[in-house]
């Protein structure tokens, strides 16, 4: 295994009564980063939260990488809130916003790592002009707007094209690639295989009794099914 695995729990399915303590044990559990579900009720027909409760987790003792997911518009608004929040990462829609290449280099001049997000109907070779520019291409995998939905299969072609992709323009391994929606134990394996190196997993994770033995079997899957694309990275010469 040469591409490490990154599991990112989505706090959409943690407790928000407790959201410091549930977090807190996620992270102590094995989670590498925390995704944030940004909805704003406008581009996603849901409402979720804001960059407070970033800040709120920061305040409570939360160090752990938080990994922004905006469904929203008004993105360059929000992801300045979230830089003052202390988040370390911002993942954009595409479809929520016109000028990408302007978008992805506001997120950057803000000292944010940035990722694009694509929805399971739209085309991922739409990303291939910008892809150098990017730390990480989400893939939806179900319709992005609420937890606990099933993952839809035909998505499996997008993340396989995406990572022959990256190979081409010699970026395998320097531009993740995430999934999110209906991530657990039975979809990994081709999720990972297909070239997904980071999982984003709400229900699967915070339905369950025991974090770590979730997060432990979903890291173990991914690995033992990881892509052979990411076996031998030296082909880069790095
Ligand atoms: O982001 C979304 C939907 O917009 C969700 O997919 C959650 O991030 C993960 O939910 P599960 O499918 O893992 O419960």
């Amino acid at each position: 295994m040469s591409q490490e695995i990154v599991i990112s729990p989505s706090i959409l399915s943690a407790d928000f009564a407790r959201l410091g303590e549930d977090v807190t044990r996620v992270i102590a559990a094995g989670a590498d980063r925390i995704h944030f579900d940004v909805m704003d009720n406008n581009y996603v027909p849901n409402l979720s939260f804001g960059a407070p409760i970033c800040k709120a987790l920061r305040d409570y003792g939360i160090s752990a990488p938080i990994d922004v997911h905006l469904m929203t518009n008004e993105v360059e608004r929000l992801a300045r809130y979230f830089k003052e929040a202390g988040a370390n990462h911002i993942t954009f829609s595409y479809e929520a916003i016109t000028h990408t290449d302007r978008t992805i280099n506001l997120i950057k001049e803000l000292g944010l790592s940035v990722g694009i997000a694509i929805n399971p109907g739209t085309p991922v070779e739409l990303l291939y002009p910008v892809l150098e520019q990017l730390d990480l291409v989400l893939i939806m995998t179900v319709n992005p707007g609420f937890g606990g939905q099933k993952f839809l299969p035909y998505t499996l072609a997008k993340i396989e094209a995406l990572r022959q992709e990256l190979k081409r323009q010699n970026l395998l391994g320097k531009v993740e690639i995430q999934v999110d929606g209906g991530v657990n134990a039975d979809t990994i394996r081709v999720l990972a295989h297909a070239g997904a190196t980071n999982f984003v997993a709400g229900s699967a994770i915070f339905d369950a009794e025991d974090y770590a033995q979730v997060i432990t079997n979903l890291r173990e899957l991914a690995i033992e099914h990881e892509s052979p694309d990411y076996v031998d990275l030296s082909f880069r010469g790095e």
